[in-house]
């Protein structure tokens, strides 16, 4: 079946033009002048943007069951008094229906891929293929220097390799996702990384987010965490460090010369107070930056609308120069950047690539007057001006109505299921 969206006011980083955009499969062909009688399916976009969906390049999906529970706390007391206790009562049911309330809440904000770490990952790979989305899933492995928890976790990881790595028509691909330098062992990272490297996987990691983890790496290794991963061979273009908060000079040229991929989260790094990306300095360096949101329990919410916006702005106030990261440079992290950290064939309305697409609501006080488009996607637009979704060519989402799921049934399931969890611990 083709899709036809036609009258539309399409807006990528390149640009903005008119036109209608044609959809067979799991591609656009077609861009411009196109006849109503080529299209099995018509959208009327008048009024509407189209962009290419936004691309959330750090989650830990499943985390929305821990919504508000653990507010304002710095990052290591929020994980080892609160979140890790909990997390030892996940099961597979859990994972899945925190894993759908978080796939329909990126749907409604104008999400179309994401890359995700977390737990009981073929139950999330398995709400994945029923919402529709693309991603890109590792399982968070964490040793604690523990050889016996090595050998597990990355059993674990071959595990979701041969079970989810492109499953759903390809929708999703697994990578490796050893969780950080500080929880992981120098063997692990080592294991993970010729694994990776042999299979052709990314690898998925949280690096440097905090001045402890500085301090800890430091006092370990007598490296920086950035030096360290490079002095064992870890670092490559496969790799996608996220945070990447506190950083020397010479770890931005190793990021820089390995071609490491970093998902900028700003939202979580000030919800945890752990510190500013150097993002403009990055950028400036041909550093590829993209962004993500982290779990909805450092976040809360997994808009990347709110997230672009919030980018632009820390840059601003942290460098003291209202020049700093515009309204395209961060378009750019949420589209472009996003496809090619996570290898997608997305983040741009041309010929050829995925029909990743969002359709954006202009006819709404909050983006009215209609100057703007991009300034107006970035500090204006929220996840209620998102009206229609496709990924891979199937519509997710069509005038607000979600098609692939009963969004009322998934937060019941989700509440109950965070009911049930949090009264276990
Ligand atoms: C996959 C693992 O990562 C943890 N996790 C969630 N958010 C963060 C963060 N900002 N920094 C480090 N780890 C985090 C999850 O709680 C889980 O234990
Ligand atoms: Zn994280």
């Amino acid at each position: 079946m083709s899709i036809l969206i036609k009258n539309a006011k399409i807006v990528d980083v390149k640009g903005t033009r008119k036109g209608s955009i044609l959809i067979e499969d799991d591609k656009i062909v077609k861009i411009g002048d196109i006849r109503e009688d080529e299209g099995d399916k018509i959208i009327d976009a008048s009024d509407k943007l189209v962009i290419p969906g936004l691309i959330n390049t750090h989650t830990h999906l499943s985390m929305t069951l821990f919504r508000g529970i653990a507010d304002d706390l710095q990052l290591h007391k929020w994980l080892e008094n609160y979140i890790w206790p909990l997390e030892k009562h996940l099961n597979e049911d859990y994972c899945y229906a925190g894993a759908l309330l978080g796939c329909i809440e990126m749907i409604k904000s104008g999400t179309t891929a994401f890359n995700d770490m977390y737990f009981y990952m073929d139950s999330v790979a398995k709400a994945i293929e029923k919402c529709g989305l693309r991603a890109v899933i590792s399982h968070g492995m964490i040793d604690l220097n523990n050889e016996d928890k090595m050998k597990k976790e990355i059993k674990e990881s071959k595990r979701i390799v041969k079970k989810c790595h492109g499953m759903a028509d390809g929708r999703i691909s697994v990578a490796l996702g050893p969780h950080s330098p500080y929880t992981c062992s120098e063997k692990l990272l080592k294991k993970t990384s010729k694994y990776a490297n042999k299979n052709n996987l990314k690898i998925h990691i949280h690096v440097s987010e905090t001045r402890e983890e500085i301090k800890t790496i430091k006092e370990r290794y007598g490296m920086r965490p950035f030096e360290y991963l490079d002095d064992i061979g870890f670092l490559g273009e496969n790799v996608i460090a996220a945070h990447a908060v506190w950083l020397s000079e010479e770890e931005i040229k190793i990021i820089k010369n390995n071609n490491v991929k970093i998902s900028h989260n700003p939202v979580s790094n000030m919800k945890l107070a752990s510190g500013i990306s150097p993002v403009s300095k990055m950028l400036d360096e041909n550093i590829t930056v993209s962004l993500g949101t982290d779990g909805a329990a450092s976040n809360n919410n997994l808009d990347m609308l709110e997230e672009m916006k919030i980018a632009a702005l820390l840059q601003k106030v942290h460098y003291l120069d209202p020049t700093k990261l515009s309204a395209k440079d961060v378009f750019a992290m949420a589209t472009i950047n996003g496809a090619k950290t996570l290898g997608i064939n997305a983040g741009l309305i041309e010929v050829g690539k995925k029909a990743d697409l969002v359709l954006i609501n202009v006819k709404r006080c909050n983006l009215t007057p209609f100057r703007n488009p991009i300034s107006h996607l970035v500090y204006s637009a929220n996840g209620y001006n998102v009206t229609t979704v496709i990924v891979d060519g199937k519509i997710l989402m069509e005038d607000n109505v979600v098609q692939v799921i009963n969004e009322k049934e998934v937060m019941e399931i989700a509440e109950n299921a965070s009911d049930e969890l949090l009264s276990k611990s």
